[in-house]
């Protein structure tokens, strides 16, 4: 498959939103090339392990990269990427020079452009995310490793909806437990799930290349003897009864099934939903209310919102 990599040169104050806007137009990831940053705000905010080259790095001002499949979409999603970047004008946002540039690149390309910018990182009290081809050593004794090729799956472990379904999953899961994950991408969660010892895990998505690239993962990690993976669409026809159910998917999908998840939880089960922006949720929040749950527990991370619903 080609892949069409869109690079904005922007302006700090302008990265999240820009970089939101490309998450929206279905961009499975950011690259952010600012050394400077970049290293300031993961080693605050989850200690980052290894450093970046600084070389790699615009002199000024920042510039952000996403990879967009190459289809007869193509040309109206960058129109309407190039219309929301400048319309943050309207909100008082510096977009800086604004430089859109767009280049073809081939699968393996695409694959490699990540590897340079994807280190070991510690997201959690017990989580560090360590890629395939990096040889790290645990520096807790009880430090959970999850080793993660993100493939072409959205999910190299550190985009902010992810994190906090890993800190969510941390204080839900226990010993034994059966997890459903709706979405898995990467597999992720479902990993981090198994890690935690739960007993069964069920990955589900409707993207066959996630379901591949989980399948991979699960292996890589030694815990396919746990997680089983499946294509499926949400819930459909699932019949199992589930102590955690966790959603890392848009608030428009999610807010399409809290009632079916409420159906398979056992008693005092909790459903874990992520990805949702900030503006979206009222919205889930009704939704989870209406089937019956109560949220115990919301997280916030940059724009993103994760919630913790319990069936009680
Ligand atoms: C935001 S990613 C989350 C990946 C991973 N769970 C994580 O936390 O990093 C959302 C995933 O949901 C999948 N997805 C989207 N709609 C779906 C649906 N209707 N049923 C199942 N999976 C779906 C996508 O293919 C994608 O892999």
């Amino acid at each position: 498959m080609k892949w069409s990599e869109i690079s904005i040169h922007t302006t700090n104050e302008a990265v999240e939103p820009i970089s939101n806007i490309l998450y929206e137009a279905g961009a499975s990831g950011v690259v952010i090339e600012d050394s400077f940053e970049l290293l300031k705000e993961r080693e605050n905010r989850f200690g980052e392990i290894f450093q970046l080259d600084p070389d790699d790095f615009p002199e000024e001002g920042v510039i952000i990269k996403a990879y967009l499949p190459i289809n007869s979409f193509l040309g109206e999603t960058v129109e309407e990427i190039k219309d929301a970047i400048n319309n943050l004008i309207l909100f008082n946002i510096d977009i800086g020079l604004n430089k859109v540039t767009i280049s073809e690149v081939n699968e393996e390309e695409w694959a490699t452009a990540w590897k340079k910018y994807y280190n070991p990182v510690k997201i959690s009290k017990k989580f560090t995310i360590v890629p395939t081809w990096e040889n790290y050593q645990p520096v807790q004794s009880d430090e959970l490793i999850i080793e993660l090729d993100p493939g072409m799956a959205f999910g190299t472990g550190t985009h902010p909806t992810t994190v906090m379904s890993i800190q969510a999953l941390e204080s839900t899961v226990k010993p034994g437990d059966t997890i459903i994950d709706v979405g898995t991408g990467s597999g992720v969660l479902s990993i981090a799930a198994a890690l935690l010892q739960a007993e069964n895990v069920i990955a589900l998505d409707l993207d066959e290349v996630a379901v591949h690239s989980a399948r991979v993962n699960i292996k890589l990690n030694k815990v396919q003897q746990t997680v089983s993976v499946m294509q499926n669409n949400l819930l459909d026809g699932i019949q199992v009864e589930a102590d955690v159910i966790v959603a890392n998917l848009l608030a428009e999908i999610i807010i399409r099934f809290p009632e079916q998840a409420y159906a398979l939880l056992k008693e005092k089960g909790y459903f874990i939903t992520s990805g949702i922006i900030n503006q979206k949720r009222k919205d889930v929040e009704d939704a989870l209310i209406s089937a019956g749950f109560t949220i115990i527990e919301t997280l916030v991370m940059e724009d993103w919102v994760t919630m913790v619903a319990q069936k009680i």
